[in-house]
């Protein structure tokens, strides 16, 4: 950020006025309470200079931000800055003219009165200033600085040098002159402060001046009344710049309501006095740790959604030290206090920098800075004035007592109207809507964030077949197409990889048996395909209100890449929602055969294998059971069918499917982006879901893949006595997970099923979903009256016998390289 030469020089002046604010804040209250020898004297100049300092926000903060809007900024910042210079600089001489203690502190009030009435126009400039000097991405890292520089940074220097200037003296013995004592001298580099800051802006960051087109337009055509109007319009009459600065004082208001209960608050709790600056620095430290860490939390949460986050977070701990009962609960609530409007305010300002035209940026600004200030002053006066109005009655809670006082109501209420302004101003500037809250949060959290539906009007119906090599699937798929036809249906036959020109050369790259992609690549390539396929053929054609059907979708790749190669199924399921745009069918037709069988059948075809053909057996099985148990998941989207049955009866099985579904009674377009949950960080149940699948009220997937990222590498052997990963070979004597694959010696657990990554339980419920993940379709089936029956063969999820130690051996890949990214090897079968 500070590569960038105008903002590093602006945020030197940034941090060179800021810091010239909080020690003249200080200097100019001691300074004024030095005049006096009472200490009610003393305490009464202190706060008055101080409160002067406040109260211009009140007078002239609205028209402030005029200022910026209709003049030069750079100029307006300058000739600011010379002005505080003049007027800051002014106050420590009024003494050493010969001014009594009176003249001096009224002098001190009305300077510092001036001075902060120019800050108003000074800051709006700054702040509308600073969007045309850095790229849109880089706002809120700039946000960030900035307001840790003003906050933290300066305050805390301008502490230090006040107190190492008066300690240095006392400890040196030198006595200076009156006018070079430690206040004065902090007072002179306050007024320097701005000399130097308005030196800097006019000779080196030019890149502030001028005004855009529009802007000089309204100069000339508007009055500054006129603009000051069309400032509040713009704000009132915009919902998102609305809702932001209403949730912007909103978080603020939270914070000061707790400022302002907290000594009696404090008190409630029988924590003492030091609980009270306990609780107000917690208050800080949560502001500073939203700002600070808020964006590398949540990442790449959109700022919209973050933004209404953090207002209920603030609101509701707001609440939840209304009921707090120990010091250390209302710290926590304290804590996250500040941490939700520190977020807030970031996220706030950052979305208003991106979203205000520059226009009337400054207008917006000083309404947003002015507010927050004056917002924070009431909410702590308010707050405390009404603390002050109530009783309080303790109440035995056994280990604790409580004192259930009007602070405590205060609080809650004040949390509850703060989480309902979240709540609304979440729902106002939602920009992902429909996708699921807290899955897209814990997404970003872990660098994946939810892809928003793409908008279409979506009248067709997508059918899609899935299943392993030579299951039936271009059989089927013509045999329904031609079925559906003849009824009349606007009917586009479809597949991938391939379907498009664009796709037809990726099919190229990824079945050709020359130089083999890397898994990875691999799944990109797939990926790429079915972007550009969705986008150019199924999009369209379901807009117009065709029949889609499609051999092979995002289920292949799950199964493919996913358990086939081993990659990340989380990741390939975010990668197909993010291609797809979260389209997802509304029927899944998975022929699911054995793939000696299948295989066989494409090897009868005499026409050759591909490079995924050409896969081991193990790949091949561990392809099967990753199709199950995506049906499993999620049963009342998907006709799972044996695919051993004659193609007559298959095809009998899918006309019934489809004619219900045609008939409207099965067709409610799955909502892609409720499905596009990233999945957790074990591959169980549902993190199979995939963008096909909603994750309510479905299914927990029978026998889940172990997510790819925690299986143990193909043929590793976990130790003993720990319980191993489907799919990984357990230790002599340790107890295999069901459905993992005991090894030799090892007690099978009942239910165990011979198939690399996949888990059915015995006697979870899933397993109940994945023994029968054919027959479950059957079921449904039947329920539907599509009438597909059961087969005499048990399921293979329903086979109990094991295997083999070669095979399986071979299904797990233990002398079978394949490993997620390491080359592939042409397998046997
Ligand atoms: N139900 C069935 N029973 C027996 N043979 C079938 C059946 N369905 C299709 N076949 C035959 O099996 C072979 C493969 O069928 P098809 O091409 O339809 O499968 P596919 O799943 O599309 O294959 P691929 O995965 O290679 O695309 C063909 O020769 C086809 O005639
Ligand atoms: C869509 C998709 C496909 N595959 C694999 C599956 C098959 O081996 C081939 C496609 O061949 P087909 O004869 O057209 O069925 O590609 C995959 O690995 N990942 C996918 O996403």
């Amino acid at each position: 950020m500070l590569r960038i030469r105008p903002f590093r020089r602006l945020w030197l002046v940034l941090g060179l006025a800021s810091f010239g604010d909080w020690i003249g804040l200080l200097a100019t209250g001691i300074f004024a309470a030095a005049q006096f020898q009472s200490s009610a004297g003393q305490g009464a100049a202190f706060g008055g200079t101080i409160a002067v300092r406040l109260l211009p926000a009140l007078l002239l903060g609205p028209i402030a931000g005029v200022f910026a809007d209709r003049f030069d900024r750079r100029y307006t910042m300058v000739i600011t800055d010379l002005l505080r210079f003049v007027f800051y600089g002014s106050i420590p001489l009024v003494p050493l003219l010969g001014g009594s203690p009176g003249v001096t502190v009224a002098w001190a009030a009305i300077a510092t009165f001036i001075g902060e009435t120019i800050t108003l126009i000074w800051i709006p400039a700054k702040e509308a200033a600073v969007p045309n000097l850095i790229p849109k991405s880089r706002i809120e890292v700039s946000n960030q600085l900035t307001l840790v520089t003003t906050y933290g940074i300066t305050p805390i220097l301008a502490a230090l040098v006040l107190s190492a200037l008066t300690a240095g003296l006392q400890q040196s013995g030198v006595t200076l002159p009156d006018w070079a004592a430690p206040v004065q001298l902090a007072l002179y580099l306050n007024a320097i402060s701005r000399l130097v800051t308005a030196l800097t802006v006019f000779f080196g960051i030019k890149e502030i001046g001028g005004k855009s087109a529009e802007r000089q337009r309204e100069a000339q055509e508007q009055s500054m009344v006129r603009q000051f109007l069309d400032g509040w319009k713009y704000i009132g009459g915009t919902p998102l710049v609305r809702g932001l600065v209403l949730g912007i004082f909103g978080a603020f208001a939270a914070g000061g309501i707790v400022i302002g209960a907290a000594k009696t608050f404090a008190t409630s709790l029988g924590a003492g006095e030091a609980a009270f600056y306990l609780l107000f620095g917690t208050i800080f430290m949560g502001l500073a740790v939203g700002i600070g860490l808020g964006p590398m939390i949540i990442r790449e949460l959109s700022r919209r959604r973050w933004f209404g986050m953090s207002i209920v977070l603030a609101s509701g701990s707001v609440m939840f030290l209304g009921v707090a009962f120990h010091l250390s609960m209302a710290l926590v609530g304290a804590l996250l206090v500040g941490a939700g409007a520190g977020m807030a305010f970031l996220a706030g300002t950052t979305l208003l920098y991106g979203e205000v035209d520059d226009a009337v940026r400054g207008r917006v600004f000083a309404v947003v800075q002015i507010g927050v200030r004056m917002v924070l002053l009431l909410a702590i006066t308010l707050a405390g004035f009404l603390v002050g109005l109530g009783s309080s009655r303790r109440v035995d809670l056994g280990a604790f007592s409580v004192d259930v006082s009007f602070t405590r109501v205060l609080l809650l209420v004040a949390g509850a109207a703060g989480v309902i302004v979240g709540i609304s101003s979440f729902r106002q500037m939602d920009d992902k809507r429909g996708v699921p809250v807290l899955a897209d949060l814990w997404g970003s959290i872990r660098g994946r964030p939810l892809a928003p539906d793409e908008q279409f009007v979506r009248s067709g119906v997508f059918v899609v077949f899935e299943g392993g090599e030579g299951a039936g699937k271009s059989t089927q798929v013509r045999r329904l197409a031609e079925a559906l036809e003849a009824s009349g249906h606007d009917v586009v036959v479809t597949r991938e990889p391939g379907a498009t020109e664009v796709g037809a050369r990726i099919r190229g790259l990824v079945l050709d048996k020359g130089d083999a992609p890397s898994p990875r690549a691999e799944a990109l390539l797939y990926a790429a395909d079915r972007a550009h396929h969705v986008a150019t053929v199924v999009r369209p054609a379901l807009a117009r209100g065709a029949v889609v059907i499609s051999d092979r979708y995002v289920d292949s790749s799950l199964a493919y890449q996913g358990a086939g190669r081993t990659l990340p199924v989380s990741e390939i399921s975010w990668l197909s929602s993010w291609a797809t745009g979260g389209l997802k069918p509304d029927l899944v037709v998975l022929l699911d055969v054995d793939p000696t069988v299948g295989l066989g059948r494409v090897d009868s075809r005499g026409e050759g294998t591909d490079r995924l053909e050409s896969e081991s057996r193990a790949f091949h099985e561990r392809v099967r059971y990753a199709f199950l148990d995506l049906a499993a998941a999620d049963p009342r989207r998907y006709l799972v069918l044996d695919a051993a049955r004659p193609p007559e009866e298959l095809g009998a099985a899918v006309d019934d499917r489809l004619a219900t579904l045609l008939a409207g009674d099965g067709v409610t377009h799955p909502a892609p982006a409720s499905t596009a949950v990233p999945p957790g960080p074990d591959l169980h149940a549902p993190d199979l879901q995939t963008p096909e699948q909603p994750t309510a009220d479905s299914t927990p997937a029978a026998g889940s893949i172990p997510a790819a990222d925690s299986i143990p590498p193909a043929g590793s052997v976990p130790p003993a006595g720990s319980t191993p990963a489907a799919g990984s070979v357990p230790a002599a004597g340790s107890t295999p997970a069901a459905g993992s694959i005991p090894a030799a010696g090892s007690t099978p657990a009942a239910g165990s099923v011979p198939a690399a990554g996949s888990v059915p339980a015995a006697d979870s419920a899933s397993s109940a979903g994945s023994a029968s993940s054919a027959n479950s379709a059957s079921s449904v089936d039947s329920a539907t009256g599509a009438g597909t029956r059961r087969h005499a063969a048990p399921h293979p999820a329903e086979r109990h016998e094991e295997p083999p130690l070669e095979e399986m051996a071979e299904l797990l890949g233990v002398n079978d390289d394949e490993t997620p990214d390491g080359p592939t090897r042409a397998g046997h079968r």
